[in-house]
């Protein structure tokens, strides 16, 4: 009850805000604190119905956390316009890889998420409040990005499990968030999973958030995100020694993908 009332306050404080033109840097944290607070706020709210509808940690969850999260874009004015769909309709498991640009990333995500589908995050995240437990409940798999040796052997056991249990699994292949409106090299773990359990790897570019938010200089405004989930790209037959052309050759498609959504020339186009 009393969470309710703090979050008509700061949905009040939010218009006060928006009629009384404060700075950018206080719309910037106002804006940024309560979508912090939302997911809190949230979490707590939707962790005891995951436990009653289905008892525990458990991919099913992701329906219910995918219901709440979609709801978020209208605080925000935020639109997403999705294209290929479609794509995600490939019989059994695959591999999900998209761009990671912030912490926003989680309503554009829950925008599009597929039924059994788990993602691959920080175990740092573990540790952030209820948000930590809404993502456990989920069946979130947590990497300790700072041992190669214990990451590779958690995504070792999730190429032999995603196949028996019939999940997809979404990774971030930056490994980082990156609003730059260009993508960080790719990390190899997403496509080792996909060649070790030989499933596709969906590729899914969301277009760049710089015309509507930018940490560095403090801009969050309403925006419109265009998304577009690419046809899949097969690994039935690759071995680890094709990796890294795999990983070569998602890279450069994304880019071109994210360039194209986001308005920027690409780089084959500039240099010609
Ligand atoms: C109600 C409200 C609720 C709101 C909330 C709802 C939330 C929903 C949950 C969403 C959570 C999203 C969280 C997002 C994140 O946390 S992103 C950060 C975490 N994710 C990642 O880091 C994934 C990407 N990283 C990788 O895949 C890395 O490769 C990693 C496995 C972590 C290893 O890191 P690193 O050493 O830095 O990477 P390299 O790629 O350079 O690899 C080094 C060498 O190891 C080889 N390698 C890598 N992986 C494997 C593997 N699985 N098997 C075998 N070998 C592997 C790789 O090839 C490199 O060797 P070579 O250079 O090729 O010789
Ligand atoms: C009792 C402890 C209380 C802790 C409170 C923590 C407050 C945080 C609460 C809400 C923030 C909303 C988080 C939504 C989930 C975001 C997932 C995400 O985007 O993680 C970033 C990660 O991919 C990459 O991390 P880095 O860019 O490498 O860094």
């Amino acid at each position: 009850m009393e969470l309710g009332w703090l979050l008509w306050g700061a949905a009040v404080l939010l218009l006060l805000h928006v009629l009384m033109g404060l700075s950018p840097a206080v719309n910037f944290a106002l804006r940024i604190g309560f979508y912090s607070f939302l997911c809190l706020l949230a979490s707590a709210l939707t962790a005891p119905v995951c436990l009653l509808v289905n008892g525990g940690r458990t991919v099913k969850n992701m329906r219910i956390i995918r219901a709440v999260v979609r709801t978020f874009k209208y605080f925000f004015g935020l639109r997403f316009e999705v294209k290929g769909l479609e794509n995600f309709k490939v019989e059994g498991p695959a591999i999900i890889v998209s761009n990671h640009q912030s912490i926003l990333d989680m309503m554009g995500l829950m925008e599009i998420l597929p039924d059994n589908c788990v993602q691959v995050a920080k175990k740092e995240l573990m540790y952030a409040g209820t948000v930590g437990l809404i993502i456990y409940l989920g069946g979130v798999i947590f990497i300790n990005r700072k041992s190669t040796t214990d990451a590779k052997m958690v995504m070792a056991e999730v190429a032999k499990s995603m196949t028996a249990d019939n999940v997809k699994v979404w990774v971030y292949p930056e490994g980082t968030r990156n609003c730059t409106g260009d993508l960080l090299p790719f990390k190899k773990g997403a496509f080792h999973i996909a060649v070790q359990a030989q499933v596709p790897v969906i590729p899914v570019v969301y277009s760049s958030f710089t015309s509507f938010y930018n940490p560095k200089t403090k801009l969050f405004t309403s925006g419109k995100i265009k998304v577009e989930v690419l046809p899949p790209i097969e690994t039935k037959g690759l071995t680890s020694d094709d990796v890294s052309d795999l990983t070569d050759r998602c890279f450069h498609t994304m880019r071109e993908t994210l360039f194209r959504l986001s308005g920027r020339p690409s780089e084959s186009k500039k240099s010609s």
